[in-house]
């Protein structure tokens, strides 16, 4: 049985996905004068955010962040703040804040240097209106969601860290990363999920059944604290 917090859209729309989010961020302007949104990087949120700035709202109250971000430079093609500017960040979306976690990036990625790097985008982070308003996360088909890579090293920092942000290293896909950690996550007033393809939904399928972090999207699924919405196509 679907925990209680969780709800299930199949046969989702990028249009429902955005109308829906749109809503939750008008609730938060008309309640609290901003909004704050965090989105996912990655492929699968492009149609989203092409139908989300398309949106009726009044952008300029609401604060755009990043659940997780490669530590690439923004020219970079891997670069999810270019990904946000390029699909998000358009038309009258183009007068939200978009607050990323890095400008200059150093030459060699030390463990040292990522941990100033998380420390400096935790304080960049530090006055955005929080908990989030909405975060929309994607997954792999390694159940990640966010930079959540289980095995990678920072991971067990990330599920339980009280900072709002935290690097990790995956071991099964390109770059370094900063995400928002777990606690931060479902301290977010409302939780997305998109998944599309049977792959990803035998995964889901497979998440839901108990918390494991080895599949670190369960322990966003199997969880009491935050509603959780899963858009399925
Ligand atoms: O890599 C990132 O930047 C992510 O935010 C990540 O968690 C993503 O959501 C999944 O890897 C799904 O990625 P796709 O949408 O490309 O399948």
């Amino acid at each position: 049985m679907p925990a209680p917090l969780l709800r299930e859209h199949p046969s989702a729309t990028p249009q429902a996905i955005a109308a829906h989010i749109a809503e939750a961020l008008r609730t938060a302007i008309a309640e609290r004068g901003q909004a704050s949104l965090a989105v996912s990087g990655g492929k699968s949120p492009i149609p989203i955010f092409e139908a989300l700035r398309e949106q009726d709202l009044n952008w300029s109250k609401v604060c755009v962040m990043l659940v997780d971000e490669r530590i690439v430079p923004r020219d970079h093609a891997d670069s999810n703040t270019a990904l946000v500017a390029r699909h998000l960040l358009q038309g009258a979306a183009a007068a939200a804040r978009f607050v990323p976690f890095f400008r200059e990036l150093p030459a060699a990625l030390t463990e040292q240097v990522l941990d100033a790097l998380a420390a400096d985008a935790n304080k960049r982070i530090a006055h955005l209106p929080w908990p989030l308003d909405v975060a929309v996360l994607g997954m792999g088909e390694d159940a990640h969601t966010a930079s959540l890579f289980p095995g990678a090293s920072g991971y067990t920092h990330a599920l339980q860290s009280t900072e709002r942000l935290a690097w990790v290293t995956p071991l099964t896909a390109p770059h370094a990363r900063l995400t928002l950690t777990l606690p931060s996550l479902l301290a977010a007033r409302e939780l997305l999920l998109s998944i599309a393809g049977e792959k990803k939904l035998a995964v889901y399928r497979q998440a839901a059944q108990k918390a494991d972090a080895a599949l670190p999207i369960s322990l966003v699924i199997n969880q009491t604290q935050t509603p959780l919405s899963v858009w399925m196509n």
